[in-house]
């Protein structure tokens, strides 16, 4: 199969794929390779003005099969992300049952290939159940077909701290990573939002933000200890940003995502008391909205991620108190990104490559080529690519969303950029913004 795109940030050059890699490339101002000899039949995609990145890499999704089919299936959540431009998609092991075993995930990364609409890479529990209590089967995750390297407890914390000492010990033996959830659970019972002068007016329990960082202090230093890797999920706070940079400063392997959520919105939307804005960690202050932004851009936090978690109507349209943690992501994360990364200064186009593909790509331990590096199109390099209007402006309506459930915070707000076309390894799964 040939493709001819024409993009990459600002300067139109030709592209073809072929076979799932770059065939060849005109750069701008010179001439062929160009349309004649190609072969019948060859697709041409009008891609004046847009941009191409890699194929984006999500590391935290969560698909909820099996289990809570009716919020989110692989084949539906895959079908999100390929819209929102991501070519591989971690999915977090809180199922049901948890996917804490080598039957599990390898089930889960089968419904992926099935589905076909990106890869699909298990997470596998840290701990039997997410109980936080035996360390699960982690070296047989590892060499099952699905091939873990990434385990997480995600939705709770690994509050342990033998356990966690033993986990990160564990996955040593094979380039694991141990993705915290970082949330100190005595210092968050009965939590409902952010601990600050807005909680305090709304009369609700605050999630104070030193229950993430005394996590992340304490875990960064067993990781040093150890000598093995240590992924913060979700970084939500100007303290947690701060004790990153730290731990990176010491040379220990320390690496982090930030959500797109929490690089936008802020604790004072909770004053609507619209269960659409409850999310763990919660929305924080401006003031870490900045830290956060400021911390992605000078690679502090290594990478996006969008904590996609999607809730059925019943968990969600409900009271405050009763309704569930968790905001859609996949189909807005770039939209977001561009419009508090790029749009204000704080990255540009290769940047964002590099925080939202290149970086979780080398976090998850995903096999090459899909974590080479993008300096410049090459040719015989992966042609997993996504192809970015920069242009546009969209208003986000829930109803139109792929993914099953409704739960975007966005909803009504106007969001930049749309997706217009996704590669996997050559095959578009995405074409005019639509799933192939
Ligand atoms: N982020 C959330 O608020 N919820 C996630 C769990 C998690 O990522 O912690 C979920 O599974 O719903
Ligand atoms: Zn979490």
């Amino acid at each position: 199969m040939l493709r001819r795109v024409r993009p990459l940030g600002g300067d139109p050059v030709d592209v073809l794929l072929a076979d799932g890699v770059v065939a060849a490339w005109r750069p701008p101002g010179s001439t062929g390779p160009d349309s004649e000899g190609l072969p019948a039949g060859t697709a041409i995609l009008d891609t004046d003005g847009l941009i191409m990145l890699p194929g984006l890499v999500d590391l935290h999704t969560h698909l909820r099969e099996p289990g809570r089919e009716d919020a989110e299936t692989v084949e539906s959540g895959t079908r999100a992300a390929a819209l929102g431009g991501y070519t591989t998609v971690f999915a977090m092991a809180n199922t049901n049952p948890v996917a804490d075993t080598a039957g599990v995930v390898e089930q889960v990364w089968r419904l992926g290939l099935d589905a076909g609409h990106c890869d699909v890479r298990p997470v596998g529990a840290v701990t039997v159940g997410l109980a936080g209590e035996r360390l699960a089967e982690l070296g047989a995750m590892a060499t099952s077909a699905a091939e873990v390297r990434v385990f997480s407890d995600d939705g709770h914390c690994v509050s342990d701290a033998l356990l966690m000492r033993r986990a990160l010990e564990y996955v040593r033996a094979f380039d694991g990573v141990i993705a915290q959830h970082a949330e100190e659970p005595r210092l968050t019972a009965g939590a409902q939002m952010n601990e600050g002068v807005v909680a305090a007016r709304l009369g609700l329990p605050g999630w104070p933000a030193v229950a993430e960082e005394a996590i992340i202090a304490r875990d960064a230093l067993l990781a040093g200890h150890v000598g093995s890797r240590l992924h913060v999920c979700h970084v939500s706070t100007a303290g947690s940003v701060e004790l990153i940079r730290w731990a990176k400063a010491k040379g220990w392997q320390v690496t982090a995502e930030v959500t797109p959520h929490h690089l936008l919105l802020t604790d004072d939307l909770v004053s609507s008391y619209d269960p659409v804005f409850k999310v763990n960690p919660p929305l924080r202050t401006a003031e870490d909205v900045a830290a956060l932004r400021a911390g992605l851009a000078d690679g502090t936090i290594d990478c996006v991620a969008t904590d996609h978690a999607p809730h059925a109507l019943e968990d969600k349209e409900t009271e405050w108190a009763a309704a569930r943690p968790g905001m859609l992501g996949l189909e807005t994360a770039l939209s977001v990104v561009m419009e508090t990364m790029v749009i204000p200064g704080h990255l540009d186009w290769a940047g964002v490559a590099d925080r939202m593909a290149l970086a979780p790509a080398r976090i998850g331990g995903l096999p090459q080529p899909a974590a080479q590096r993008w300096s410049s199109i090459a040719v015989g390099a992966p042609a997993t690519v996504t192809l970015l209007d920069p242009s546009p402006w969209r208003v986000v309506e829930a109803d139109t969303l792929a993914s099953r459930s409704r739960n975007t915070p966005y909803a009504g707000r106007s969001l930049p950029g749309a997706i217009r076309a996704t590669f996997l390894r050559g095959r578009p799964t995405v074409l005019d913004g639509k799933v192939v």
